[in-house]
């Protein structure tokens, strides 16, 4: 099985190596590298993945950047890309949760019963997503991230790494919650938060 990751970075290296001790053959494309890259070659750049696409068994895209990702998966969507969700051998899921496509599930992460994770999403090293919960398209939770039941995440949201939520609670769509923070009550589009518990990030 043929697997294309478009972003050769920290990201991708990361997918790959899940893909790999899932069986699949890895490829490479990016547009500001060439040559090696830790264990692979890169085959090409993102133009020459759009008109070879069809001929990989899986697409996936291994860049963090969720507005960015989000994009190049429509793009490769319109390009007629099969898309390939990778779930590392170590992670937990359970049979009545839903995994979208283009989903990255890292080593160590736990997806329980009754959760839904849409398209394009990242649930990084060891993250737990409760029972129940549903995950917007292209959120990335990052390493260490645990939701209780029944929480809600928006689109494009991005908690840091370590951030907690309580049960029950919605985040809005593109919501950055900064490392460690711990989500106690709703939070609304567009924000940023952090701290414990989280409140607006004020910034410099
Ligand atoms: C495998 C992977 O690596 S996946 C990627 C995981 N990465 C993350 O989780 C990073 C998430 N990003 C953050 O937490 C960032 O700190 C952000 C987005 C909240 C803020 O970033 P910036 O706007 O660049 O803020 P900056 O770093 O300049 O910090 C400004 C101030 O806020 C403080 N601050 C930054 N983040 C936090 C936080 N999470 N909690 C409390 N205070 C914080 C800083 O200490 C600094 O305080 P000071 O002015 O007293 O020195």
């Amino acid at each position: 099985m043929r697997l294309a990751i478009l972003g050769a970075g920290g990201h991708g290296a990361v997918i790959a190596d899940s893909a790999e001790g899932r069986g699949w053959t890895v490829n490479f494309f990016d547009d500001s590298r060439a040559g090696a890259f830790v264990d692979w070659e890169i085959t090409g750049t993102s133009s020459q993945l759009l008109e070879q696409v069809e001929h990989f068994d899986g697409v996936i895209v291994g860049i963090g950047a969720n507005a960015v990702r989000l994009e190049w998966l429509a793009r490769l969507r319109d390009a007629g890309a099969t898309f390939a969700t990778i779930i590392d051998r170590t992670a937990v899921v359970s049979r009545h949760a839903k995994i979208g496509q283009a989903c990255f599930l890292a080593a160590g992460s736990i997806v329980n019963i009754s959760a839904c994770i849409e398209d394009g999403c990242i649930i990084n090293t060891g993250t737990t997503v409760d029972h129940d919960c549903h995950v917007a398209e292209g959120v990335h939770l990052s390493p260490g991230v645990h939701l209780s039941g029944g929480v809600n995440i928006g689109r494009a949201s991005w908690l840091g790494t370590g951030t907690v939520v309580r049960n029950n609670i919605t985040v809005g769509d593109n919501v950055i919650a900064g490392v460690g923070s711990a989500i106690t009550k709703d939070i609304a589009s567009s924000q940023i938060v952090v701290g414990v518990p989280a409140r607006p990030f004020k910034g410099v």
